[in-house]
């Protein structure tokens, strides 16, 4: 318990549960992931099991080359199981799909096209049946969500890493996609852009009435704990399972500067930091 009046921890463990009697977002079931390599097969992550209701934010976090970004793979349908299958919104993963948008560290936007055009396209391949007004409010309104509206008429090269990172998540916004993929989404973006893009990311789902599923690959704890409900860790490869799954009861909206404040943030991060780490200085040998 605490004496802090802005901590609730029996409103926050209900809020929680509350997301947990959800329906499923995100089915993942007993999913392997092989690679035909030069030296035989190599097996990335196998048997993982995991649920990701509907409203969801749920970090995957784990060392390098653990198979993150595999797993991810399976739920946005662009890499193909080996075994088992991914159930998204009730129906099997075969591919990538419109209910699934991807953000990807990297920004993926195309050089060539303006900021504009970049999200138009995006809306245009998916939204067939809308006229080009309805099309392009949908691209205003999101262009103006993540304030990039004046730098419409820009080429991503005229742009910083954040404004690249907030035209992507733009992007996948306006696709309206129920599920948010984020791989590694700020991780070569600076502290302070990184800051408020959590905040960004958090005001468009709260616009959105929390209902969009959120699944993000990260290597950063404080992150991992300030916008999620569950952190995923998983262990080393090959053969990567989950290690442990550890919820993050604090009530939401989270304050970024007052949340390190509380215990339930400390024993969370200490927690987190123990199962990522056998050494903490260099007389743990
Ligand atoms: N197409 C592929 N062919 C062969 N091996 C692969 C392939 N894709 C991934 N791997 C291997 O699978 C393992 C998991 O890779 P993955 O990219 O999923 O890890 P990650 O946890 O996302 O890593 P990072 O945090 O460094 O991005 C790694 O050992 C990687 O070398």
């Amino acid at each position: 318990m605490t004496s802090n009046p802005t901590i609730a921890p029996i409103d926050s463990a209900s809020e929680f549960h509350k997301i947990q009697s959800r329906p499923a977002s995100i089915e993942v079931k007993d999913i392997t992931v092989s690679f035909k390599t030069p030296k035989g097969i190599f097996t990335a992550i196998k048997n993982i099991d995991l649920t990701i209701k509907k409203g969801e934010i749920v970090a995957l976090i784990g060392h390098s080359g653990c198979g993150k970004s595999t797993l991810m793979g399976t739920i946005s349908g662009m890499t193909a199981p080996t075994s088992g299958q991914v159930i998204a919104n009730g129906a099997v993963v075969k591919g990538p799909g419109p209910d699934r948008g991807i953000v990807f560290q990297n920004y993926s936007l195309l050089p060539w096209l303006t900021v504009y055009k970049n999200i138009y396209e995006a809306v245009d391949s998916v939204f067939k049946g809308k006229t080009a007004a309805e099309k392009r409010e949908i691209v205003e309104e999101n262009l103006k969500m993540v304030t990039l509206w004046p730098h419409k008429d820009k080429l991503p090269g005229q742009l910083s890493g954040g404004m690249k990172q907030r035209v992507a998540i733009a992007r996948a916004f306006a696709i309206n996609p129920s599920i948010l993929l984020l791989d590694e989404p700020f991780g070569a973006l600076d502290a302070l852009t990184k800051g408020s893009m959590h905040i960004e990311l958090l005001k468009l789902w709260n616009l959105d009435n929390r209902n969009k599923t959120i699944v993000m690959v990260t290597h950063d704890i404080e992150e991992a704990i300030f916008l999620s409900d569950r952190v995923v860790v998983m262990n080393n490869g090959p053969e990567a399972t989950i290690k442990e799954i550890v919820e993050i009861p604090l009530p939401r909206p989270r304050n970024k500067k007052e949340i390190v404040h509380d215990p339930i943030y400390m024993e969370t991060h200490d927690k987190l930091m123990s199962l990522l780490f056998d050494k903490f200085s260099i007389e743990d040998e």
